[in-house]
């Protein structure tokens, strides 16, 4: 169908638009926070400094089996990196997690991730709430969490089920295969499809593309169709530079060859990252805002009015039990 002079001037307008956010994106730049998940020893780090491009979490001095425990991250650790994206400054919090799994009881270790997300969230609320808007107020909410699964070759274990099922509904889930080096191409296809079954199995929220068949041009569609396929992301960290041919790249080094981090064909790091950092960032954002802290408001929300309801009732019996019986006059 020939496009209508009143769909033109919509496309015109909304170009305009996206060019005049894109403007002041570049000005004042963008704000986004990645929260990272898995047990200990997963290449976290690594794969933050990779991400960044320096060193963000300093390398770990692990000489000893002693230090190697006392170098493992055992707190959540927010820290905020300026970067330069597409020509747009991105002011990017990463939030670095203790890895479970090293208790029996990993409860402790859900709960806090999850009382961190939410107190994002009721920072938020309590801000939306001031008649007057503190000018200075910074807005941490975590966007992105990834999710980082044991390279096992198995399927997911019962910490991961456990974990993604309980903090989907509070932030956008991207499962990613840590260390991915550590399979050959044909496990690691096998093992990302069990991944996937395991996630649909019991239906477990993760971030998955999502885009609308009306609103989405054709080329969206067919980018994040290509970009849920890869699900989960397969990564490999590594700090280390070698120049091969007058090419720079980063590495892993091994006696039998190179694992390339930035090369689509050895792993998915350059795609997870485009993705993250560049194309989806904006949608990440707003489906945090609109959907999940959205969803986190009303349920707290609609909790308070009962509990507010239930005081009330509670109240209201103790008036009465307190109400003294008027005494009957003597017959
Ligand atoms: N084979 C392989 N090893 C990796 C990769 N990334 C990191 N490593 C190595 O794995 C070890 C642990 O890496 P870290 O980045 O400290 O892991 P972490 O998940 O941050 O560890 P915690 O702080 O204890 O949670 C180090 O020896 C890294 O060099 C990877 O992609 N492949």
């Amino acid at each position: 169908m020939p496009p209508t002079s009143k769909s033109v001037e919509g496309i015109a307008r909304t170009a305009m638009l996206a060019t005049t956010i894109r403007r002041k994106n570049i000005k004042k730049g963008l704000a986004f926070s990645v929260m990272i998940v898995g047990s200990s020893g997963l290449g976290k780090s690594t794969f933050v400094n990779t991400l960044c491009e320096s060193p963000v979490f300093p390398k770990k001095d692990c000489g000893s089996p002693e230090k190697a425990a006392l170098e493992k991250t055992v707190a959540i650790t927010p820290v905020t990196v300026e970067m330069e994206e597409d020509g747009i400054k991105l002011s990017l919090t990463i939030v670095d997690t203790p890895g479970f799994g090293d208790n029996i009881n990993n409860e402790g270790n859900f709960l806090d991730i999850l009382a961190y997300i939410e107190r994002q969230y009721d920072d938020i609320l309590a801000e939306e709430s001031r008649i007057k808007r503190n000018p200075k107020f910074y807005d941490n909410r975590v966007h992105a969490l990834l999710y980082f699964i044991a390279p096992t070759g198995h399927s997911l274990r019962e910490l991961d089920i456990e974990f993604m099922r309980r903090l989907g509904a509070r932030a956008n889930i991207i499962p990613v295969v840590a260390k991915s080096d550590s399979m050959n191409p044909a496990e690691l296809a096998a093992f990302k499809k069990r991944v996937m079954e395991d996630i649909a199995y019991y239906k477990i929220p993760i971030y998955n593309f999502p885009y609308d068949d009306e609103e989405d041009d054709d080329e969206t569609i067919e980018e994040n169709n290509e970009l849920r396929a890869l699900l989960p992301f397969s990564v490999v960290g590594s700090e280390d530079e070698v120049v091969l041919n007058g090419r720079r790249m980063r590495c892993r080094q091994y006696p039998w060859g190179l694992v390339e981090v930035d090369n689509s064909r050895h792993c998915d790091f350059s795609k997870l990252r485009y993705m993250l950092l560049s194309s989806h960032l904006q949608d990440l954002k707003e489906i945090t805002h609109d959907f999940l802290y959205e969803q986190y408001r009303t349920e707290k929300l609609s909790k308070e009015g009962e509990d507010d309801e239930e005081d009330e009732v509670e109240q209201d019996d103790h008036r009465r039990q307190q109400e003294v019986v008027p005494e009957q006059p003597a017959q």
